[in-house]
């Protein structure tokens, strides 16, 4: 379980998050929506722990990570998995090589079974007979696949996504969609999708969390959400029908 405990995160004199209060189920996938500069990269960052809270709580399991060190961190991060906007691929590495980075960093585990986790990984992602090219030979999609198969060659227990579909054809988009969802059945992970696509956020997520201007102002199943009748949720409601009817 996640939880996050009365969260607020200031830059200077500027408070960005405002006493966050959420709890993300075992297993459950949630999406975070929100507007540009609402607040969402940062409390993903605060999640992942990039940055420390100014005050709050911040709970992965059984561990409070807002104050350990980074030594103790690196050891929580080992189950976590990210895939992040730009696919952050090393570019001068073989796909191959970039899914087994962490395994190899990590473990010591034989590179004979490094190889087996690779090509698994890769399959799961959908993607085979790619382990020997170079990322900048692959299309933005398939970079986010690689990205996914080098998050999830660890097993984590969360994987986190930022932004997943950004630059990509919404054809492009529902199939990496399609794939979260995938993912979170076949390894049984928590996901945490940040997003500001409300069409991707309803096709994969269990329940919707919206953050505005700094403050989480609704978290519900996507049902739900649907109805609630609070104007600034609609307004991102009508994003996606005028997206739809265009
Ligand atoms: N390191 C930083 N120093 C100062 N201000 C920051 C920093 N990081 C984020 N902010 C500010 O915090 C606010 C929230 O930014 P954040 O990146 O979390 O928004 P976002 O919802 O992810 O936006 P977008 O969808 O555009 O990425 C913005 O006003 C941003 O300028």
């Amino acid at each position: 379980m996640i939880r996050l405990v009365d969260v607020c995160k200031s830059f200077g004199d500027k408070e960005v998050l405002h006493h966050i209060n959420l709890t993300i189920e075992d297993g459950e996938t949630l999406a975070i929506i929100g507007g540009s500069g609402s607040g969402k990269s940062t409390l993903l960052r605060l999640l992942i722990g990039l940055i420390r809270p100014t005050s709050g709580e911040i709970w992965i399991g059984d561990t409070e990570i807002s104050r350990l060190s980074e030594a103790e961190l690196d050891k929580v991060r080992l189950h976590m998995g990210m895939v992040f906007q730009y696919s952050a691929l090393f570019d001068s590495m073989t796909v191959g090589d970039n899914v087994a980075f962490g395994l190899r960093e990590h473990t010591d585990m034989p590179e004979k079974e490094v190889q087996r986790i690779v090509e698994e990984k890769l399959n799961l992602v959908g993607l085979e007979n790619v382990a020997h090219r170079m990322p900048n030979e692959l299309s933005g999609g398939m970079k986010k696949r690689v990205s996914l198969a080098r998050a999830i060659a660890f097993e984590p227990e969360i994987v986190f996504y930022d932004e997943p579909s950004s630059g990509l054809d919404p054809i492009m988009t529902e199939k990496i969609d399609e794939l979260i969802s995938h993912t979170q059945q076949a390894l049984n992970v928590t996901s945490v999708v940040v997003t500001h696509d409300m069409a991707s956020a309803c096709r994969i997520a269990d329940r919707i969390a919206m953050v505005y201007e700094g403050e989480l102002i609704a978290v519900d199943t996507v049902e739900n959400f649907k109805n609630i009748r609070d104007e600034r949720v609609q307004a991102f409601f009508h994003t996606l029908r005028t997206v739809k009817e265009a």
